[in-house]
């Protein structure tokens, strides 16, 4: 019998929500979710952000973290910690066996940056005509065909396509959760993988796993319909990772870090690299988390108060906490704390009610003007109660 205080089941407007099995008083904490399954930093704050526990170094009166995992050459990637036990922690998850180091991430982290050194060198003007696409060219079928040329065109050599700061943020947030599913497979006896307690925070888990994700409402049609030119961008992710992957295979014979096998190649980042090559060998993986990324994500925002006007600092994929639907009148309410996210109930909670967080503002007196927030930026049409209520009384 599950642990938790509620019931993922079918709601009556599609997809799947949180029901209340027991009354749960006001204040009561709901879901911990200990840490999210792929996560990005904003590039921009790689070194004042923690990279474990998402401390923001401007809120300790410091301009940035010192303490960095990697090598301080340019081009070589690295990571930045608030304290030495973060870096410990980080350094525990992304361990493939416990004591060997994650090298292997470092080399990967590294080649990323070389793609973005030779960005907009020698690039030879060309037309994509997936730019000019409106949403009467898109159909299911019209995506399907789309992501199936782009695997079937193999990895060129060397990659000079300028990519936006936002479409690089993308790709690191992509790349982490490949690389996660990659380790869960390498390793599916992962101990932190699929932890649940109960404990004074409540009911709470650890970040999950691939499949558990994949169970999360894509919303590909529904985004790209609304934004065509996010097919195109997220065609050229897929073809950069790619690049990317391919890139590390071709290196692998010079790399010294991780454990040395006997021809003296780092066995986990080889490990790694294959798999990560075989993943992006057709589209599946990466076009799902890019279908759940919109609409599953939550923001990562520093602590000042809202009225001090608080700053995203990146974005990560809580997979538990992502079963909550939206609510214009929500009784659940989300905080941050640390890497982990806390959902609590906002009042008293009875037996069978939906548990619902709210994605937008929902203070704004005006349905139109919420149901306009939520399908533009959500992609979806609210179905809640407060929103019915308003529209046929009006
Ligand atoms: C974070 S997920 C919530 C879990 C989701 N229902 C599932 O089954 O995976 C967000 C998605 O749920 C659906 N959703 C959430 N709140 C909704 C609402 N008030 N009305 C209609 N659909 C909603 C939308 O499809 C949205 O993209």
């Amino acid at each position: 019998m599950s642990l938790a205080p509620y019931d993922i089941l079918p709601t009556p407007y599609g997809g799947r929500g949180a029901f209340a099995r027991r009354f749960i008083p006001k204040g009561s904490p709901v879901l911990l979710c200990s840490g999210p399954y792929a996560t990005v930093i904003f590039w921009k704050f790689r070194r004042e952000v923690c990279a474990t526990c998402f401390a923001y170094a401007f809120e300790s009166g410091k301009r940035k973290w010192s303490i960095k995992l990697g090598e301080n050459s340019r081009g070589a990637g690295g990571v930045w910690f608030c304290s030495e036990e973060c870096k410990d922690a980080f350094v525990q998850d992304y361990e493939l066996v416990a004591g060997q180091g994650i090298g292997w991430w470092g080399e990967i982290n590294g080649a990323f940056e070389r793609m973005l050194l030779q960005m907009g060198k020698d690039v030879k003007p060309t037309v994509d005509p997936l730019e000019d696409i409106t949403a009467a060219d898109v159909t299911a079928e019209f995506i399907e065909k789309t992501w199936l040329a782009a695997e079937q065109s193999p990895p060129g050599r060397g990659w000079t396509e300028e990519l936006s700061e936002y479409e690089l943020d993308t790709a690191r947030f992509v790349l982490d959760g490949l690389v996660h599913k990659v380790m869960e497979e390498a390793n599916p006896a992962f101990p932190s993988l699929d932890r649940v307690v109960v404990g004074a925070e409540g009911y709470c888990v650890s970040a999950g796993r691939w499949a558990d994700l994949m169970e999360l409402q894509d919303n590909e049609l529904a985004m790209i319909k609304v934004k065509p030119y996010t097919l195109a961008s997220r065609i050229r992710l897929y073809r950069f990772l790619r690049h990317l992957v391919a890139s590390l295979a071709t290196r692998k014979n010079v790399m010294r870090s991780g454990s040395a096998t006997p021809e003296g190649t780092s066995m986990p980042l080889i490990r790694i690299a294959d798999r990560l090559k075989s993943v992006l060998s057709t589209s599946l993986a990466a076009r799902a988390l890019m279908a759940r990324d919109h609409g599953n994500v939550f923001g990562i925002w520093d602590m000042a108060s809202e009225e001090e006007g608080s700053e995203m600092l990146g974005w990560a994929a809580y997979v538990s906490g992502s079963y909550f639907n939206h609510d214009c009148s929500p009784n659940l309410k989300k905080d941050r704390v640390g890497r982990a996210i806390q959902f609590r109930a906002l009042r008293d909670i009875l037996p069978g009610e939906e548990m619902c967080i709210s994605y937008i503002d929902e203070d704004c007196p005006d349905p139109k003007e919420r149901s306009r927030q939520l399908e533009q930026d959500w992609f979806f049409a609210c179905c809640c109660s407060k929103c019915k209520r308003q529209l046929t009384h009006e």
